[in-house]
């Protein structure tokens, strides 16, 4: 009945990390087996004493289990983040491989301690940032806009992405005088006061501590030399985002941090093939800081961190709400030949913590978080049960497409639709680096915190499961264990007719009555499964309603203030061609009076005199008067009335021509 762990072939390995617990005296329900004292394996779980109906116990394999002692470096060197970096790194000249370390627990269970640490101590995300960095020093390259280094790791980014160098990433949403000589030279140049970890974001100034104010502990003197490919330089290109309701969303835009972008409204990103990557998909459009340092890293990290926490969670700044990404791309080339840039990414991914829907006291948008988290947990433990059976020979098809989780995270570990199940033999040849590393998922839990969602989320996560009912004690098994120790078989043959064969049918019927309520045990803790799982669906169905009214919504208010914006443009337009066209008139206007003027004044200019005028007027008087004598003469000749018939008559033979006789 030892449920083995999964083989080794399988994408993941799960730890289970448990974290101490500060309430005084409470229930446990979390075991570890101490089979194995210095390796444990395996748990045991079992329902809270208060909880009648239940009496199964659940045991549960784990790659390997962390208890509540585990410090942070213990968990760094006992989980092989280490090998999956030098797996990233990809040593001799060979390309790298992705790595991806996840982190899967029920809120308050311990991720954000494990992965990115407290205030005092490191998480893993920064130590394998600490061991990167450490271990490229003297190969990585320093891309500024001006080198020639930066244009060509640009041009090598498949995605779509906008490529910045740190200095000048920081620079635009922190910097006053935080030059890019500023950062490379570490000087002391004055930075913005430590908060973020307080969650006091007053002004952009104050959303990110100083980099010397990052927690220092632990150290990695005592790491074992990480290799790397001596002949190769490194670039290392960080950028982060998350799946917030099944959408992604880039973390680096600056908008939690006040910068122009702010008012911005956040815009979902594709993750989809390019134009670059026709056979893997990418998230595409990312923001991608290049860092030349851990400081420069940390504080782009910390960036995206305030960013998730202000842009992401909204009001609920407690417990994250979304699946956070934190991506490290190792961009790497051969030292002297140069050639084309590879690249390989080392994926942190922070699982956003389920809940039950009934637990997420709020309703609306809250409780549709809660649905689509536990809608792609569940497919993410669909997906991981589904690749772990897949390498013990069944092939069945691994359902990752059900939600951007689950894509993101196994949609390029398997072959695309159109390669088929022979790309398996294909592993070792070609395309060998695009088969990812073997993942790593720490599981935290609470052994004292909430029951049904620990347990939940165990069974999503384990490598292997296996429910036991306590056997009923009985009676009549004590008391044949006391005849049957004397006699054994012999004496159950002969005592056919004795008592011991009415115990013996006692016996029986009494262990069968168990198996049947064991039976019934498993049943009733399938159909509680099942119920949480119609739940989550039905909470994702509303969540997608709802999401689908806000696209709606979105897409509306996208249009008319398209409209709007398109409508006062044309208004615009059409005022300052009124306005160019009425100054036109007015000019043209101006220009007239001002010929017309010139004119009256060519006419005035020569001032006759008033003698010659006099003459003028006099001369002309002359000439009217003998005009007037000679038609008054003529007159006299003429009777007036004949003389205006002989006109009349005439006129109306010129106009009506030939008619007239
Ligand atoms: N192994 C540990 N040792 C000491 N303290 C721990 C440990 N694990 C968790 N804690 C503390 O418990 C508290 C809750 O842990 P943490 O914030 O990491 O939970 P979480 O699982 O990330 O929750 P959420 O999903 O809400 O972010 C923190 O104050 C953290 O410092």
């Amino acid at each position: 009945m030892e449920p083995p762990p999964r083989p080794s072939a399988s994408l993941f390995d799960v730890y289970l990390r448990l974290r101490p617990s500060n309430v005084v005296g409470a229930e446990r329900f979390l075991d570890v087996e101490q089979s194995d004292q210095s390796n444990p394996t395996h748990i045991t779980i079992k329902p809270p004493s208060t909880d009648h109906r239940k009496r199964a116990v659940e045991r549960f394999a784990f790659t390997r289990v962390f208890e509540e002692d585990a410090a942070q470096l213990d968990i760094f060197k006992g989980t092989g983040v280490i090998p999956l970096i030098e797996g990233v790194l990809g040593v001799d000249g060979k390309e790298g491989r992705d790595g991806l370390l996840a982190t899967l627990g029920v809120t308050g269970s311990g991720k954000s301690h494990t992965i990115l640490g407290s205030k005092t101590q490191r998480g893993l995300t920064q130590m394998a940032l600490d061991v990167l960095f450490q271990s490229t020093n003297k190969q990585l390259v320093q891309p500024t806009y001006g080198s020639s280094v930066f244009p060509s790791l640009a041009a090598a980014d498949v995605s779509e992405a906008q490529l910045f160098p740190a200095a000048a990433f920081l620079d635009s949403l922190y910097g006053d005088n935080q030059s890019e000589r500023g950062f490379n030279s570490r000087a002391q140049t004055p930075m913005p006061e430590y908060s973020s970890f307080l969650g006091t974001t007053t002004t952009r100034q104050r959303n990110i501590p100083r980099p010397s104010t990052f927690p220092q502990s632990p150290t990695l003197q005592d790491i074992d030399v990480v290799h790397v490919d001596s002949n190769a330089e490194y670039a290392i290109v960080v950028s982060m985002y998350e799946v917030y309701n099944d959408r992604i969303f880039d973390l680096l835009t600056g908008s939690a941090t006040g910068s122009k972008n702010g008012a911005q409204k956040r815009r979902a990103l594709l993750f989809k093939s390019t134009e670059q990557s026709p056979d893997r998909k990418v998230v595409a459009g990312l923001k991608k800081i290049v860092c030349g340092s851990l400081e420069e890293a940390l504080m782009v990290l910390e960036t995206g961190l305030v960013e998730r926490r202000v842009a992401g969670t909204g009001s609920n700044a407690v417990s994250s709400r979304s699946h956070g990404f934190f991506c490290v791309e190792v961009k790497k080339r051969n030292k002297s030949r140069h050639g084309p840039w590879t690249a390989s990414t080392l994926t942190i991914v922070d699982l956003a913590g389920s809940e039950r829907a009934r637990h997420a006291k709020t309703a609306g948008a809250t409780l549709a978080e809660a649905g689509k988290i536990n809608e792609s947990l569940m497919y993410l433990g669909q997906c991981m049960q589904m690749q772990s059976d897949n390498q013990e020979g069944n092939k069945n098809i691994v359902p990752f497409r059900q939600c951007k989780l689950t894509e993101l995270l196994f949609s390029n570990s398997f072959p695309s639709s159109s390669a088929t199940t022979s790309h398996h033999h294909h592993y070792h040849h070609g395309s060998n680096h695009r088969n990812p590393q073997k993942a790593i998922m720490i599981v935290t839990a609470d052994p004292v915190g909430d029951f049904n969602a620990t347990s939940q989320i165990l069974r999503y996560s384990a490598l292997a499961r296996e429910v036991t009912v306590p056997r009923i004690p009985s009676v009549t098994s004590t008391i044949l264990s006391g005849t049957t120790a004397n006699g054994g078989k012999s004496q159950l043959i002969e005592g056919r007719t004795s008592p011991s064969a009415a115990y013996e049918e006692l016996e029986q019927a009494t262990q069968e009555i168990a198996r049947l309520s064991e039976e019934v045990e498993v049943l009733a803790l399938r159909l509680a499964e099942e119920t949480a799982r119609r739940k989550a669906a039905e909470a994702s169905w509303r969540a997608a309603e709802d999401h689908m009214l806000e696209v709606e919504q979105d897409v509306r208010d996208e249009c008319f203030a398209e409209m709007e914006t398109r409508i006062e443009a044309e208004r615009r337009r059409w005022k300052g061609a009124w306005e160019e066209e009425a100054d036109r008139n007015d000019e043209h206007m101006d220009r007239k009076i001002e010929v017309l003027v010139q004119g009256i004044q060519v006419h005035e200019d020569p001032e006759p005199s008033e003698a010659e005028r006099a003459e003028e007027l006099e001369r002309e008087n002359e000439a009217l008067r003998r005009k007037v004598e000679m038609l008054e003469r003529e007159a006299q000749m003429k009777s007036p009335i004949k003389k205006q018939r002989v006109l009349k008559s005439r006129k109306w033979e010129v106009d009506v021509g030939f008619e007239s006789p």
